[in-house]
Formats: C-alpha cells, sequence, structure tokens
C-alpha cells in the first residue's frame, strides 16, 4: 500500500496508498520500508519524496488497529529507517499530516506544506500520545512550550503557522508534490547530519521545572481526570531533559500505559461514534445514504433572545443569508448589537472579516416569505409556539423546512399547526448557540426523511455534531438529564450538601457539579419548566404529601429556592453564595444548610451519612437507566448517539465515554444489581425500576456496547 516510482530522472517517489486518510496501516509500513528499501538501492535516484495519495499525506496511524494484534514493522521503525537515509527524504504535506503523519514527516530531513495543508499531533485527543517520536522530536525542532502547546491540546496548525513555527521548511500554493520534487533536486547530495531532528539538541528555557510545573497544572485543570495530557507533558519532560534514545525509551513506555488504559478505549469510541451519528436512520427506516438534504440558502430566525443570537451568528458564520425576526423593539435593538459583538469578536479570533452583511433584521414575519428553511427560537410556550407555526404556515413559500428549537415540546403538535407536517422538525441547539457543538435534530412521526436530511445537513454545515433523535418530552439530552437533576434534590433532603454532591461529581471528571453547574445556568429556568408541567408550585403542607406530584416523588427544594428569589450566579444566591450578583466564585453558605435542616426537620427527613459512592450511583445510574429506555423505544438508534449527546451537549467527561460507554465499563450486571437495590430503597421512584433493554443485555451475557444495537433490535419474545 505503498507505490514507488522514479520521476524527474534522480528523484523517488513513494506514495502513500490507503484511502480515505492513508493511516498507517500494517500493510502502509511494510509498504514504505519495501518502497524505501527500492530507491536507496537505485543508483539514478539521489533523493527521494514522500507524499500521499489523492491530495492526502497522512492522518496517521490506523485507529482501527488499536483494539487488535498490531503486526508489521512498528512506526518508530519506519521513521527511523527514513531518517536515517543516505539520501535527502522531503515529505510532500498536502491535506493533512497528523499524528503519525506528522511524525513521519518529522523523520524526512525537509517538510514542504501546501498552504491549505493541516498539520499537528492529535494523540491526546485519542487518549494517547505521539509515540512514533514525536515527543522526542518536536520538541528539538520548534522548542519544548510550543511543542507542549501542540502535544497537550492535540490542535491542528495550518500550513502558514506550521512554517512560522519551524515545523516546515517551505509552504506552496502550487502543486506540492511538483514543488517537493524541485527542493528534492535542490539539495541532493549535500550533506544530512544537520537535517536529522533527533539528533538536535533540546533547547532548554531557564525555567524548566516551573514550566513543566505550570503545564501540569494547567493539564490537570483542563481535562479533570484524563491520563493522556500527563503523560504527553511527562514525555516532552523527557525530551528536554534526557538523550534521544533514553527519551524514546520513556515515550514508549508512558505510551505502553496509555495504549490499554480504559480512557483511550473511551475515547477511541467516542472518535468513531461522532462520525457514526451523522450515519443516522430513524425506526421507519429513513436513512441518511437515501435522503437528500434539500438546497438550503436563506434561513430565518424567529425569536432573537439567548438562542435565537447565538443560532444568528451560528448561521452567518457559515455564510448563509439570515434574515432575523423579533416582536419586540428592545430585544430587536439589544439582538442587533450582541450580535454584531459577536460576529466581529469572532472573526478577530480567527482573522476573518466579519460577515455583518449576511443578516437582515425585522420586526415583522412578513420578511420570511422567501426563505428556505426557518428557526423558530421563542419563548418555551406551546400555546405561543403554536400561533408562530400557523403564521409561518401562512407565510413561507412552499416547501420551506420549519424547524423548532424548543428544549422539551411535542414537536409532532407544532407540526399539525402547518399545512405540510412533514417539513417540520426540531432543531435543539445549546447555549450559546455559537459555540456549542451539539445539535439534536428532533424527528416527529410525520417528519419527512428529506427534512431530517436538510437539518442535519445545515447542522453540518454549521460545524455542528448532529445527532437525530425521535421526539418525545426533553428528547434524549433533557429527558436524562432530568432524572441526574432529581437525583442530586433527593440526595439533599436524605442528608447530603451541594458540595458533597458537587464533589463526587467532579471527582469523577465533570468540569462542574450538578449545583455549580445550575447556580451558572439559573435556577429558574428549571422553575418555570416545572411549573409548565404543572409541578413547580408551592404546596404549604409538610410531611411525606408536600413531596408527592402526580403519583411520584418530588423534591421541591428548586422550587423553595427560586421563590426566595434566589436564582444562582446572577442574583448573587443559589446553591452556594457568590461576591455580588454575576459573580462567579462560589462559597459554601450557612444559610443554605440550615434551609436544609428546617426543610428535612419540616418533612419529618432524618439526615445519613451519605458517600461518593451513592452519589455517582444514584445520580448517573438513574440517567443511564433511562438512556437504556430511550434506546428501547428507538429515540435514539444507538448507544454512540446517546453518548455524543452528552459529551457535546452535557460535558460528560470525555475520557469516560459517555454514560452508556460508562455503564459498559462499570459493567451491566453491577448497573443492573445496584438499580435494583436503589428501588427497593426507594419504591417511591418509579424510574429506577430498571429498565427491561438493561435486563435482556445483562440475560445475553452482557455484550459489549458495539453489538447492544443486536440485543435491540430482537423481538421480546425471542428471550
Ligand atoms: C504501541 C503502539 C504504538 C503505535 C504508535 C503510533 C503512534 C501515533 O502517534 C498514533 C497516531 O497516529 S493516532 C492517530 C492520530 N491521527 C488522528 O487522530 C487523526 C484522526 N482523523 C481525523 O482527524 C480526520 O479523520 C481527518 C482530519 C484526517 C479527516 O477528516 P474528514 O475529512 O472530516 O473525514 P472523517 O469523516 O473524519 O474520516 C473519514 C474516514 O476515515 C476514517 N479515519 C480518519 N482517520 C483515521 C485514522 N487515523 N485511522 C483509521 N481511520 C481513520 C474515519 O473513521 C472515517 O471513516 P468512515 O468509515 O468513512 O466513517
Ligand atoms: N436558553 C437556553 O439555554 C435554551 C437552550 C436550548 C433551547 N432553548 C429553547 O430556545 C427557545 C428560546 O429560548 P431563549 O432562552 O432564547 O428565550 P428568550 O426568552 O431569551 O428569547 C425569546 C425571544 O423570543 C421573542 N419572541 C416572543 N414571541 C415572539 C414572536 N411571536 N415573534 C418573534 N419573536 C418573539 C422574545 O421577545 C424573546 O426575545 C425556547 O424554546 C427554549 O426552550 C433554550
Amino acid at each position: 500500500m505503498a507505490q514507488y516510482s522514479r520521476v524527474s530522472g534522480t528523484v523517488g517517489l513513494i506514495t502513500l496508498q490507503n484511502p480515505p486518510v492513508n493511516a498507517l496501516c500494517a500493510a502502509v509500513r511494510q509498504g514504505i520500508v519495501e518502497m524505501l528499501k527500492k530507491a536507496l538501492s537505485d543508483s539514478k535516484v539521489k533523493s527521494v519524496v514522500i507524499c500521499g495519495q489523492n491530495g492526502i499525506f497522512c492522518g496517521g496511524a490506523d485507529i482501527k488497529e488499536f483494539g487488535m494484534n498490531m503486526s508489521g514493522p512498528p512506526l518508530v521503525q519506519v521513521i527511523h529507517a527514513i531518517e536515517d537515509a543516505n539520501k535527502p527524504m522531503v515529505a510532500a504535506i498536502e491535506g493533512v499530516a497528523l499524528g503519525g503523519g506528522l511524525e513521519l514527516a518529522l523523520g524526512c530531513h525537509y517538510r514542504i506544506a501546501h498552504s491549505k495543508a493541516r498539520l499537528g499531533l492529535p494523540e491526546v485527543i485519542l487518549g494517547l500520545l505521539p509515540a512514533a517520536g514525536g515527543t522526542q522530536r518536536l520538541p528539538r525542532l520548534i522548542g519544548v512550550p510550543a511543542a507542549l502547546d501542540l502535544i497537550t491540546t492535540g490542535r491542528h496548525v495550518i500550513a502558514a503557522e506550521a512554517l512560522q513555527l519551524g515545523i516546515v521548511d517551505q509552504v506552496t500554493d502550487h502543486k506540492t508534490v511538483d514543488a517537493a520534487v524541485k527542493l528534492a533536486q535542490s539539495v541532493a547530495g549535500k550533506p544530512l547530519d544537520a537535517r536529522r531532528i533527533s539528533t538536535y539538541p533540546c533547547a532548554r528555557p531557564s525555567d524548566l521545572d516551573a514550566l513543566f510545573e505550570g503545564e501540569m497544572q494547567k493539564v490537570r485543570q483542563r481535562a479533570r481526570g484524563a491520563i493522556a495530557p500527563v503523560a504527553c507533558v511527562q514525555a516532552v519532560q523527557a525530551a528536554a531533559t534526557l538523550p534521544y534514545t533514553q527519551g524514546i525509551e520513556r515515550e514508549k513506555e508512558l505510551m505502553v500505559t496509555l495504549f490499554t488504559s480504559g480512557q483511550a478505549r473511551a475515547l477511541q469510541y467516542l472518535f468513531f461514534s461522532q462520525r457514526a451519528v451523522s450515519k443516522w436512520s430513524t425506526p421507519s427506516g429513513a436513512r441518511w445514504d437515501t435522503s437528500k438534504p434539500g438546497p438550503i440558502h436563506k434561513v430565518a430566525v424567529i425569536g432573537l433572545g439567548t438562542m435565537g443570537r447565538g443560532i444568528t451568528v451560528a448561521l452567518a458564520q457559515t455564510g448563509l443569508s439570515v434574515v432575523a425576526v423579533e416582536t419586540q423593539e428592545k430585544q430587536l435593538m439589544g439582538a442587533k448589537k450582541a450580535v454584531s459583538n459577536m460576529l466581529e469578536q469572532g472573526a478577530k479570533r480567527r482573522g476573518v472579516a466579519p460577515t455583518l452583511d449576511k443578516i437582515s433584521y425585522s420586526p415583522n414575519i412578513q420578511a420570511i416569505a422567501d426563505a428556505d428553511l426557518v428557526i423558530e427560537a421563542v419563548f418555551e410556550d406551546m400555546a405561543l409556539k403554536k400561533q408562530v407555526f400557523q403564521q409561518l404556515a401562512a407565510v413561507c413559500k412552499p416547501g420551506t423546512f420549519l424547524c423548532t428549537n424548543t428544549s422539551s415540546l411535542d414537536v409532532d403538535q407544532l407540526a399539525s399547526q402547518t399545512r405540510s407536517p412533514e417539513l417540520v422538525v426540531g432543531m435543539h441547539f445549546f447555549a450559546p448557540a455559537h459555540v456549542m457543538k451539539l445539535l439534536e435534530v428532533v424527528y416527529g412521526p410525520r417528519t419527512s426523511p428529506q427534512a431530517v436530511a436538510t437539518a442535519m445537513e445545515l447542522g453540518k454545515k454549521m460545524g455542528k455534531v448532529s445527532v437525530a433523535v425521535g421526539n418525545c418530552q426533553g428528547f434524549v439530552g433533557n429527558r436524562m438529564l432530568k432524572l441526574y437533576l432529581e437525583q442530586a434534590f433527593f440526595l439533599l433532603e436524605e442528608g447530603a450538601t451541594p458540595e458533597l454532591v458537587d464533589r463526587a461529581l467532579e471527582e469523577f471528571g465533570f468540569a462542574m457539579g450538578v449545583f455549580r453547574m445550575s447556580d451558572l445556568s439559573g435556577l429558574d429556568v428549571g422553575w418555570k419548566v416545572r411549573k409548565g408541567l404543572m409541578l413547580g408550585e408551592t404546596d404549604v403542607s409538610s410531611g411525606q404529601s408536600a413531596r408527592i406530584r402526580q403519583g411520584c416523588r418530588y423534591s421541591p427544594l428548586g422550587d423553595l429556592l427560586c421563590e426566595q428569589g434566589r436564582f444562582g450566579q446572577k442574583t448573587g444566591q443559589g446553591w452556594y453564595q457568590y461576591d455580588k450578583p454575576g459573580g462567579r466564585v462560589a462559597s459554601s453558605d450557612p444559610w443554605l444548610h440550615s434551609f436544609l435542616e428546617s426543610y428535612r426537620a419540616k418533612h419529618g427527613l432524618v439526615a445519613r451519612h451519605i458517600d461518593h459512592q451513592e452519589v455517582l450511583e444514584r445520580c448517573l445510574y438513574a440517567m443511564i437507566n433511562e438512556g437504556f429506555r430511550i434506546l428501547e423505544e428507538g429515540i435514539a438508534a444507538g448507544p454512540e448517539d446517546i453518548d455524543v449527546i452528552y459529551v457535546f451537549g452535557y460535558s460528560w467527561p470525555r475520557h469516560r465515554g459517555g454514560p452508556m460507554f460508562y455503564a459498559d465499563m462499570v459493567g451491566l450486571a453491577k448497573v443492573l444489581e445496584r438499580l435494583e437495590h436503589y428501588q427497593q430503597a426507594h419504591p417511591d421512584v418509579p424510574y429506577l425500576q430498571p429498565c427491561s433493554l438493561l435486563r435482556r443485555l445483562v440475560a445475553s451475557g452482557s455484550p459489549p456496547i458495539q453489538r447492544w444495537r443486536e440485543v435491540i433490535k430482537k423481538p421480546h419474545s425471542q428471550l
């Protein structure tokens, strides 16, 4: 899977061939070794160029090989053979040079990149480190601080930055291979000793210890509990303090630990899951590969509050024409200013011109008549949304796709307000909509495959990770979140504090525990939703009956805080106290603790000791159990969809793969056993009853997550 030819008389050309990204599978590595031998033994060849076929240099090691028995020559040795070659080796980088692909290029004596090429060492994102010499060569080439940045974040750089950093020697706008051949000709016969990066000394900044200490702190803070970023820092530290051969040994040692870790499995599962969710399907048989999206040139946004503004920014940044409608004059003026600011700031960060002229604003819904797709983002109020959908049906041209950004309301009820319910689909963005990567695309029973395909395609264009889900209260994300929050409230009633619950969740890996997160997003948001569901109203009575609503256990704790005007950070008080309204540093609030004590006394609740394990099991297993129900009902097509939603929309720690992957790691039998235990202890919480799909999976021997779909599809009667 590597081809050899001689070009321009004296240049050997080795082409990597493994579509789509020329990943370095065993056959490619073997191919490189063989083709290199050919080139070096061909007396007419004076220098060699390595390139990739189809305009892509190389996407790195073959990630699919990682779970298997690896065969073929190890990449480290292949790269050493290239670096040791006695003829100049030139990497011709087009498309991407990522991970092992960039390491291969660093083994070459010269590198030339096309101006649009992207380079990087993203192994950390897969729970690994660049273990084919990347952690040892890059710091020797570009210095320790710049190498640490690239290796610990995994960020890609475009060719211009790569040139500035010193990763490549030349950048070209022309045909890269032709330019590389020219370069190869010009360096033929020149001495190579000064071109072998492994022989370079690693420049040591004077404050080396402080630098690594600071970096270690930074990576630990950025991804709590993740082991790969820490190993990356340690490997670069080895480059800075040890000779190359010992550094390589250290790199290998660290990689061995990461390679077999659960975190690497979780992150690689996420890599493939993120790609799998774009290949969507629905229970009615609609599929990504048989549904064609409609053409979208102009999009309308209705309602320019928090969400409408972010959605408008994201659309304009995609280059689409946007017509933004807001009925409140003051809101419209505020929105214009806020959207322009966000666009200007974003453009400045990305070094491009702001796309302000893409947007027209109007107080009048008639302005959207020629839009191809509309995204409604008015208040979460069914009566209002129904009215808006009736207006949309009257105003829009035939064939316009009508989308709602509702977080929980019935998409089908909105569809029934229109003459063409097949064109109605949910596009559930997350706040802030121009930043958050997740988009839930919600199909109702009458949504056409084309409408799903159109919303999925638009999401992709907007740079979102889009997941198609069925229509139910709260869809996937919020439906599961509700139980997570509820369990946290129950734990407070039973004796826990917000601090204890948050600490357990933060030690698990969440950037913020549930109570700190609620304070940040505002307690009034959930309060409004609960009131809409006829919950959340004060019940002055005491005892157990006050904590039963609609036949189930209910905790009014959040409602009671809102009644006190404690809405979280914005009011300076919530589950914690802040130095001022809008303050960000949470501190423990004695008022809250005595409030909890008197609440328990009023309701005859006796506080008991609650440990971290119970917090995690109650909050996470309740949510996971709901995930199984969602799978059983066909609301999500597979566990990957749920996990992608949680990682990209709800800050689930990436290195734990997502809630369903976590259940697989813990063991389904254990999850089932603990749910049974909690269900017996809390019979007034029906959703703790283990879902029948979970039982079926355990009965079928707890197959790995990749095989759950087989069990989901089996009719129940066969078991
Ligand atoms: C002890 C052992 C020692 C080992 C030493 C190795 C050390 C080395 O440092 C480790 C690595 O290199 S780690 C690797 C470091 N490298 C990375 O982390 C780069 C990962 N890749 C990417 O970031 C993106 O895929 C690209 C930017 C390359 C292309 O983006 P785009 O144009 O949007 O396209 P797309 O939709 O994303 O992908 C298209 C198809 O290609 C597939 N596929 C892709 N890469 C693959 C791979 N390496 N492999 C296999 N498959 C790979 C992808 O799944 C998809 O398949 P599908 O079946 O059609 O769904
Ligand atoms: N805020 C979030 O975190 C979040 C996240 C995801 C989804 N959502 C959903 O997005 C929608 C909007 O939420 P938000 O937080 O942006 O609300 P918001 O209160 O900030 O904004 C709603 C806007 O809609 C305007 N509006 C009301 N009726 C209108 C009409 N007939 N025509 C045009 N504009 C009208 C209001 O004046 C207001 O500016 C809701 O359905 C909500 O559930 C919100």
